[in-house]
């Protein structure tokens, strides 16, 4: 499978991004400038972490409003699968592409630590290499991170399984709603995730346990 990630100024997780990708894959993705309104025939585009636009108005609200997110939008609509990472969560969310809000963490502070999460749904694109309930590390890096979503909305994408991931007990860093992590579109080629899966895929991280994230996204999980 092809991927891509999107570049866009203040994004500071891309290289990341890449190398995660690309470790795993074996093959390198593309890379996609926000002026971009031609996006490459790949089979997964991720949106990466980091402050674009300075975090300016509100975090993810002017890359939402840049041509390269219609583009990104109308290959969602053909079925490519899509992933925000963090700042990549609050953009496709600003966006309209996932449902709710995310905003600043209950203590008002940039929180950059590890959590546990638990795999709610292990039935989509992106989970398939988890047991349902399972619980992972992962590290989360953000200060706007608190999800929230009108009491209508959570009861259908708590009903719908859209609810990915959960902070495990005890490790909700930012105050989320439900201990909401990770959220799914209702077509289910839509992630978009606060904690950085990126950032623990090898020995050097001092674990992988996001690996089996990029490894669902990109089919390399055996049936
Ligand atoms: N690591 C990130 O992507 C941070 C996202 C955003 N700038 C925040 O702090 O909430």
């Amino acid at each position: 499978m092809k991927s891509a990630v999107v570049q866009l100024p203040g994004l500071n997780r891309d290289r990341d991004m890449i190398a995660a990708l690309t470790k795993i894959s074996g093959q390198a993705p593309v890379t996609i400038w926000q002026t971009e309104t031609e996006i490459p025939d790949v089979d997964l585009i991720v949106i990466p972490g980091g402050f674009s636009y300075g975090d300016y108005l509100r975090c993810g609200a002017i890359a939402a409003r840049m041509p390269v997110l219609q583009a990104i939008r109308e290959k969602a609509e053909k079925g490519v699968r899509v992933m925000g990472v963090c700042n990549g969560f609050q953009i496709l969310v600003e966006a309209g592409m996932l449902p709710g809000a995310l905003m600043r963490n209950t203590s008002l502070k940039f929180v950059c630590r590890e959590i546990k999460l638990e795999v709610v749904n292990n039935q989509t694109s992106f989970t398939a290499a988890y047991d349902k309930g399972q619980i992972i590390r992962c590290p989360v890096a953000h200060h706007d991170g608190n999800y929230f979503a009108d009491a209508e909305t959570l009861k259908q994408i708590e009903a719908n399984g859209q609810v990915v991931f959960r902070y495990a007990q005890g490790t909700n860093p930012n105050g989320s709603l439900n201990d909401i992590a990770g959220v799914i579109n209702e077509k289910g080629n839509v992630l978009g995730m606060m904690p950085h899966p990126e950032n623990l895929i090898e020995a050097a991280h001092g674990g992988s346990d996001g690996r089996g994230i990029f490894a669902s996204a990109l089919d390399l999980i055996a049936a």
